[in-house]
């Protein structure tokens, strides 16, 4: 099947879809003979559900996960066993923190207010084309960046400077995404002849942990130094967490600090820039959704306290990530060999691929509309929100390993949708073509370009 692959690997998202909706859901893909790359690829809800939660034990990440993802090395997002709950419980207390999410509330609104609205402004005045996906990147890197490491790189000011740190990130998710795809044996052979994608991810994480080290030696000092930090940050918090209560933590460990910040950088930043840029595409070809995100901002907004009130515009977010979810696919693979609700027979250490992209699109799933864009299908009869399983909406994963930052990335996407439409419109320019990028995280391939004005 790898020709058929090959063909269709620009629109791979797409042909996924097609794929599933032909074959009840599951479909068994077989690579080239002995090359490692058979999967079983499922937007199958029972599977899902059972691979996800109920038979979560069974469903490790695994070595080769690892192996995959390694510049993330003992952060959360692949780690296994006791570590990880070491890792999940203690990311948990301090993303549930108090502190914390007042932290994370006024850096976002501050960063709007100083960051985002003048470079919009700037736009307005000059008339110049602003590419929306650019601007929300630099944007969720800078509050990933404060809340993480207390530090504020500052790529969203209105010179839009060269940031070394996320081309580095970029072509690792790049590089992560085909290694799923090609034999193991052919992406480890260019990693140690130092070739291609290999060779560009080599060095751009040489920039990635010369920035970090950076960060974490003096962060370091000044804590030995007596320095007292105002606000909560991730690196400050695991520089001193509480080992006792943690055993397998190694704050002492300049790779491990690294390890942690690392992975939840990459957790926090494109996840949701990318959930912002599909939101305003959607918006500009759907004028009646944003006419009632309006209204309601208009009506129910007063002040950040009444974010939790525009419920309109939760259910057009929760839209948009069904049909574009920042994550598009899951990779796993089971210890032991099993048959799955669906009757497929899977084998230990076999790959299954979860098409979190399809599973939103399937119309067994969603209803004969399923690729329609509308906020409606998540408002109750009594106007409150529909809450739908998470094995059906998958945007945040589902079972133990759910997204720890959900709630701070709802927060951060209403405080940048609010303020942005109740003082701008935007006009997408014509001729450009929207498609996303085949990459680990689902952003545009071409960016976002509109030209912006003010509304009166
Ligand atoms: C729209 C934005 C976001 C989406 C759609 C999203 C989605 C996801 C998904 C699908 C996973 C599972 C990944 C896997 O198992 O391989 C995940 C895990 C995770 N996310 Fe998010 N995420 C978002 C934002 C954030 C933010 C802002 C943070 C941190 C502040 C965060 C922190 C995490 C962490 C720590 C995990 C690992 C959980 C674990 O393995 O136990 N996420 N996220």
């Amino acid at each position: 099947m790898v020709p058929s692959l090959v063909v269709q690997f620009p629109r791979v998202y797409d042909w996924m879809v097609e794929i599933l909706e032909a074959s009840d859901l599951n479909f068994a893909f077989k690579g080239a003979w002995f090359s490692g790359t058979d999967f079983l690829l499922t937007a199958d809800p029972r599977n899902i559900h059972h691979i996800l939660s109920s038979n979560f034990k069974n469903y490790p990440k695994g070595p080769e996960f690892k192996k995959i993802f390694d510049v993330l090395g003992d952060g959360i997002v692949a780690a296994d066993s006791m570590l990880w709950e070491d890792l999940r419980k203690s990311n948990h207390s301090i993303f549930h923190h108090k502190g914390f999410l007042e932290h994370a509330v006024s850096s976002n609104i501050s960063k709007v207010k100083k960051g985002l609205l003048p470079i919009l402004d700037k736009a307005v005045e000059e008339n110049i084309i602003l590419d929306l996906q650019d601007m929300f990147q630099r944007f969720t890197f800078d509050i990933s960046s404060i809340l993480m490491t207390g530090y504020d790189p500052m790529s969203l000011s209105i010179e839009m400077p060269e940031v070394e740190f996320a081309e580095a990130v970029d072509i690792s998710e790049e590089a992560i995404f085909y290694r799923h795809l090609k034999p193991v044996i052919l992406w480890k052979l260019q990693k140690w002849i130092g070739v291609g994608l290999e060779k560009k991810l080599r060095d751009s994480m040489v920039a990635v942990d010369e920035m970090l080290a950076k960060i974490i030696s003096s962060r370091r000092e000044e804590l030995g130094r007596g320095k007292r930090e105002t606000s909560m940050n991730v690196l400050t918090y695991y520089i001193n967490v509480d080992t006792t209560k943690y055993k397998l933590l190694k704050p002492r460990s300049d790779k491990f600090i690294r390890d942690v910040v690392f992975s939840l950088l990459i957790a926090a930043r494109d996840t949701t820039s990318s959930a912002l840029t599909w939101f305003f595409w959607l918006l500009s070809m759907h004028p009646n959704v944003m006419a009632k995100i309006q209204h309601e901002i208009n009506t129910k907004y007063d002040n950040p306290a009444d974010l939790e009130k525009l419920v309109y515009l939760h259910a057009a977010l929760s839209e948009t990530m069904r049909l574009y979810p920042p994550l598009p696919f899951n990779h796993k693979s089971p210890s032991e060999s099993e048959v799955l609700p669906s009757g497929h027979k899977v084998e230990a250490h076999s790959k299954i691929v979860i098409s979190i992209y399809a599973l939103g699109r399937m119309r067994s799933v969603w209803g004969e509309d399923a690729s329609d864009f509308k906020p409606e299908r998540w408002i109750l009869e009594d106007g409150g929100i529909r809450h739908e399983p998470s094995y059906k909406f998958l945007a945040f994963n589902s079972g133990p390993r759910t997204c720890l930052g959900k709630n701070l990335a709802l927060l951060q996407l209403k405080i940048v949708a609010v303020d942005i439409i109740r003082n701008y419109d935007f006009k997408i320019v014509e001729g450009q073509k929207i498609e996303p990028v085949t990459s680990v995280i689902l952003t545009m391939k071409h960016g976002l370009k509109v030209t912006v004005s003010k509304k009166i």
